[in-house]
């Protein structure tokens, strides 16, 4: 869920009471409750199985994720509709249907009972059909309206694969139709290789009048899909695309400054950004801090330079690791004074925790600092 947005609840609802009190009692045996739901949702539905990788390890536990997230927020509203939309919409390229949400529901309550039973009881069991039913329905609806104005998925076809790196690649690809999206925005991604295996990458570029996508991806140990797409994808290969996703974009309302952070590959969207603030005929300050752990981990410096050589209102400062002894969020608070501008923050988790910090620490508001779910980069990290 996006942080910048969610607001502490001062008081829970009763609901909300008896949903934390059983995932406190669940959270020791949190794998345990994760084996016994898929178990019993193949053994009872085993048509739902092939909804599913084939390999169900890294991401075995994805949807309990999500529903255990979005149960734990039932009283936050606005956020939680938001994420639970968003989820809904991204089902439809598993082939979700409205009627699996019943049995995903049935074995969630089985599962979460049998690993609860010291504090289950029937008003337990109702909150969280309750809070079960409005996730689903949320979702369901969410899926309906998507269905009326954009296809579950689109296939598109590597048209270029650029190897920057030993493990970094940039692959630009050709929807099979329009795929409208904003810059600052991620995607999620399968590759034939891998069925039914979904990454999230970013949109490395804005919109662009030709139609092609780009991503920067960075190949990680034992990384399915990354490998895949730096060391196999070739041009003529056809990925699939989810729906775009995220809320990292420019509010093209105010002319405040943009304060960037980008972090390895993390710097794909934030270029995007950069170009889209340049597309808007906008002079507005942007301060790209691009952070690597080494000279040859830059790999998209020349680009953020030209970019810098075109547009006045931008600069970039490239900050490496291993030269400058710190960190990037380190070499934030020896510039500013930061309290006029909008962030943007995108790299590795560590980075966007240490970073949000270090931002608020230099004046600006919370709901100033945009970036992408820390959970989802944590799962998306292969
Ligand atoms: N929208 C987004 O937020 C995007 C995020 N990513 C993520 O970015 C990451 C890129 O990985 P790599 O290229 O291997 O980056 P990396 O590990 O080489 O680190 C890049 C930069 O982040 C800083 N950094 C790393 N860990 C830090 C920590 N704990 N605290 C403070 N600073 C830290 C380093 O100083 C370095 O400047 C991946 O995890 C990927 O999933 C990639 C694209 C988009």
């Amino acid at each position: 869920m996006p942080a910048q947005r969610s607001a502490p609840t001062p008081q829970p609802s009763p609901d909300a009471v008896l949903i934390r009190r059983t995932m406190t009692e669940v959270g020791p045996v949190a794998d345990k409750v994760t084996s016994y739901f898929y178990a019993l949702l193949f053994v009872r539905h085993p048509d739902l199985r092939s909804l599913f990788p084939a390999a169900m390890d890294t991401q075995r536990d994805r949807l309990l994720k999500a529903l255990l997230t979005a149960a734990e927020h039932i009283d936050n509203t606005p956020v939680l509709v938001d994420y639970l939309q968003n989820l809904g919409r991204g089902h439809r390229k598993y082939g979700t249907r409205p009627e699996h949400y019943p049995a995903v529901g049935e074995c969630l309550i089985g599962s979460l009972s049998r690993f609860a039973s010291a504090i289950w009881d029937a008003e337990t069991e109702a909150a969280w059909v309750r809070a079960y039913t409005t996730i689903s329905q949320v979702m369901i609806d969410a899926a309906a309206v998507d269905e009326l104005r954009a296809p579950a998925w689109w296939y598109a076809e590597v048209v270029a694969h650029d190897l920057r790196t030993p493990d970094i690649a940039v692959i630009t690809v050709r929807p099979d139709q329009p795929y409208p999206f904003l810059a600052g925005q991620y995607t999620s991604l399968e590759t034939p290789w891998w069925p039914r295996i979904w990454r999230h990458y970013s949109f490395a570029s804005a919109p662009r009048s030709d139609g092609l996508l780009s991503f920067h991806v960075k190949a990680v140990p034992a990384g399915w899909v990354s490998n895949a797409l730096v060391h196999r994808a070739r041009p003529g290969d056809i990925i699939r695309l989810g729906p775009p996703a995220g809320s990292m974009t420019v509010d093209h309302t105010t002319d405040s400054g943009l304060l960037c952070l980008g972090g390895g590959t993390g710097i794909a969207p934030i270029k995007a950004l950069v170009e889209d603030v340049a597309e808007h005929g906008e002079r507005r300050p942007v301060e790209v801090f691009y952070g690597a752990r080494t000279d040859h981990d830059l790999y998209d410096i020349d680009t953020m330079l030209r970019l810098q050589q075109s547009h006045p209102w931008l600069a970039v400062r490239p900050v490496v690791d291993q030269r400058a002894h710190l960190h990037l969020p380190d070499a934030v608070r020896e510039y500013g004074p930061w309290n006029e501008y909008d962030a943007y923050l995108s790299g590795p988790p560590g980075m966007i925790r240490s970073g949000v910090d270090a931002l608020r620490e230099a004046g600006i508001p919370s709901d100033r600092i945009r970036h992408d779910s820390v959970e989802e980069l944590v799962a998306a990290g292969d």
